[in-house]
């Protein structure tokens, strides 16, 4: 994306707020007019007050310049609160889209970028997006308004001077155009560093068991080392670049007071000009330099803001999960993959031309050795990821056709990575479905779950993913969760592989019972399950191999027969 891009849909963001815009420059215009009365106040004062000697005069126009004060104080407080405002919606409206776009992303996207990555990145970029609402942009409108104002001011009072400081702008162009120049590079460097250690830090606060059990803290202490010192230097880098962009402005400024206060003492005491007046210009010279320095600090605010915008859009770009459905009730059908192949990175085939047909109400389970594919299939099945080639089928539709949410309330899968929320055992099972505690308790006992829920209650928190749970605790709760949603499909993903050997039977016996009428599909190595299955699929290498009963492949099939000595 280019820098004029980016500006532009940061100007979309703030268009969307234009009558609140409107109200905040008429603010600005009024306040701008009024302080632009100030210095020929002052003028009056000086010279016509004390040097004078008109004292009723002097405190009139005192009193003046406090009404207008306050006014002004006022108008600001309206124009903040209508800022802070806008800032506060383009904050929330940036987060609630990215949030809804995150959980619609495909799930490669998951697979490089962990928690604190994400979190960091949206937080950080949508911090930077809504300062586009800083006071300072909006300033900057009346800003032109202003220097009009300052050079006329200028002009009445003396012409000669005024030109030395319209000769002033061109300078202070250069050396702010420099400024922004370097804050772009800066912020880019700093943007990468940032995004390089909350990557780091996600991954390494994940593996922490690891690193407790391996005694590796040493090694990352010394990665934290060398992520946070480049961070610090960056941030360094920024602040001060920040001082000298601060001094520099300044400076110049002083040196250009400087030259008008020589200039214009050598006027006063050729008695071309009066004091007041030479006080005057001062004032007005800096309503010309402030907007200068204003309008090209909105260049350095940019140059800091567009990085962040660029990461913004590029991550709102990612391709989403598509969804071309129509809303439309779905009934449960055969399931069938005519020759899929699915390849994860380009031209590296996990899945070759597989043909499987899962009749509806059937059992199947599906073997093959590590890396086979199995669990390849069921991330297909599940739509997580669409076939490369191929299709497959829900009765006579195309499932990419159907509408995802509908399918998915088609499929349930039991899987040994399930994912628990930190919150109570009742509502990791019923995720949101108003469902009696009756009921609950029956899954549990269906899933063997029921002499723990004695011992701990429904209302048990569970912790991290579960982390205060055992491996066979959390399988049967996924299990439990399946059997509450009741879904038409269900899928084991070598859902018994951490349960004992008496909930595993219990399970079995499900396959006769509550899951009789379902399309079940197990990827297990289990004899007890290939046994009682309708159809067993032997995967090699992406390969569907053979397929058939077990009494048809045993024996016959090597796969099978490999695996059933290694299970014993
Ligand atoms: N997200 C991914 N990106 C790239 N390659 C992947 C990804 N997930 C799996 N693979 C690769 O795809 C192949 C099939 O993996 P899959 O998980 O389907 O095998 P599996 O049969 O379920 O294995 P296991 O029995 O070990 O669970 C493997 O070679 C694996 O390295």
């Amino acid at each position: 994306m280019s820098n004029k891009e980016a500006v532009r849909r940061l100007l979309l963001l703030l268009g969307k707020y234009k009558k609140t815009i409107v109200v905040i420059v008429g603010c600005l215009l009024v306040s701008t007019g009024l302080n632009l009365c100030v210095p020929l106040i002052s003028r009056r004062i000086m010279d016509d007050g004390f040097i004078g000697g008109n004292k009723k005069l002097l405190i009139e126009l005192v009193l003046v310049s406090m009404v207008i004060y306050t006014i002004n104080s006022l108008i600001d407080l309206i124009k903040e609160k209508k800022r802070v405002d806008i800032s506060a919606k383009i904050q929330y409206f940036l987060s609630e889209q990215s949030f809804s776009h995150l959980m619609k992303l495909r799930v490669n996207y998951f697979n490089n970028t962990n928690y604190a990555e994400t979190l960091n990145n949206i937080n950080m970029d949508i911090n930077q997006m809504t300062s586009v609402a800083d006071s300072s942009v909006f300033f900057v409108i009346t800003q032109a308004f202003s220097m009009t104002g300052g050079i006329i001011g200028l002009f009445i009072i003396d012409f000669r001077m005024t030109i030395l400081v319209l000769l002033f702008i061109p300078i202070k162009c250069v050396v702010m155009k420099y400024f922004a120049k370097k804050q772009k590079q800066i912020m880019d460097e700093f943007i990468k560093k940032n995004q390089k250690y909350a990557k780091w830090f996600g991954d390494t606060v994940g593996g922490v068991r690891e690193v407790k059990l391996f005694n590796i803290l040493d090694r990352k202490h010394e990665e934290f080392d060398q992520n946070q010192k480049d961070i610090i230097e960056k941030q360094k880098q920024m602040n001060m670049l920040g001082q000298w962009n601060t001094i520099t402005d300044s400076l110049m400024v002083q040196f250009l007071s400087t030259l008008l206060y020589i200039l214009g003492a050598n006027l006063v005491f050729d008695l071309q000009l009066s004091v007041g007046s030479v006080f005057a210009f001062i004032t007005y010279s800096s309503y010309v330099t402030g907007p200068i320095s204003a309008i090209l600090n909105i260049g350095y605010l940019l140059s800091g803001i567009i990085p962040s915008t660029k990461r913004y859009y590029a991550f709102m770009d990612l391709e989403e999960e598509t969804d071309n459905g129509e809303t439309a009730a779905l009934c449960p059908d055969d399931l069938k993959l005519q020759q899929v192949s699915f390849a994860y990175e380009k031209e590296k085939y996990v899945l070759k031309d597989v043909d499987i047909l899962f009749a509806k109400g059937s059992k199947t389970a599906i073997i093959g050795r590590n890396g086979s594919g199995k669990t390849t299939i069921i991330n297909l099945l599940t739509r997580m990821y669409e076939p490369t080639s191929g299709k497959i089928m829900l009765g006579t539709e195309d499932i990419s056709e159907l509408p995802l949410p509908e399918y998915r309330n088609m499929v349930s899968v039991v899987s040994q990575q399930i994912y628990l929320f930190n919150d109570t055992i009742r509502n990791n099972i019923c995720l949101y479905k108003r469902v009696d505690d009756v009921i609950v308790e029956e899954a549990c006992k269906d899933s063997g779950l029921e002499d723990f829920i004695k011992e701990v209650s429904l209302d048990y928190v569970v912790g991290q993913n579960g982390a205060m749970l055992s491996g066979g605790q959390k399988q049967k709760i996924a299990l439990a969760r399946a059997l509450i949603h009741d879904k038409p499909i269900v899928i084991f993903d070598e859902a018994t592989s951490n349960t004992d050997a008496y909930s595993e039977q219990q399970i079995n016996g499900l396959l006769d019972t509550k899951l009789k009428e379902k399309t079940v599909i197990v990827i297990t190595h289990k004899k007890e399950i290939l046994n009682k299955v309708d159809q067993i699929v032997v995967l090699k290498e992406g390969v569907v191999i053979d397929n058939g009963t077990y009494d048809e492949l045993v024996g016959k099939n090597e796969e099978l027969n490999i695996m059933m000595e290694k299970v014993g």
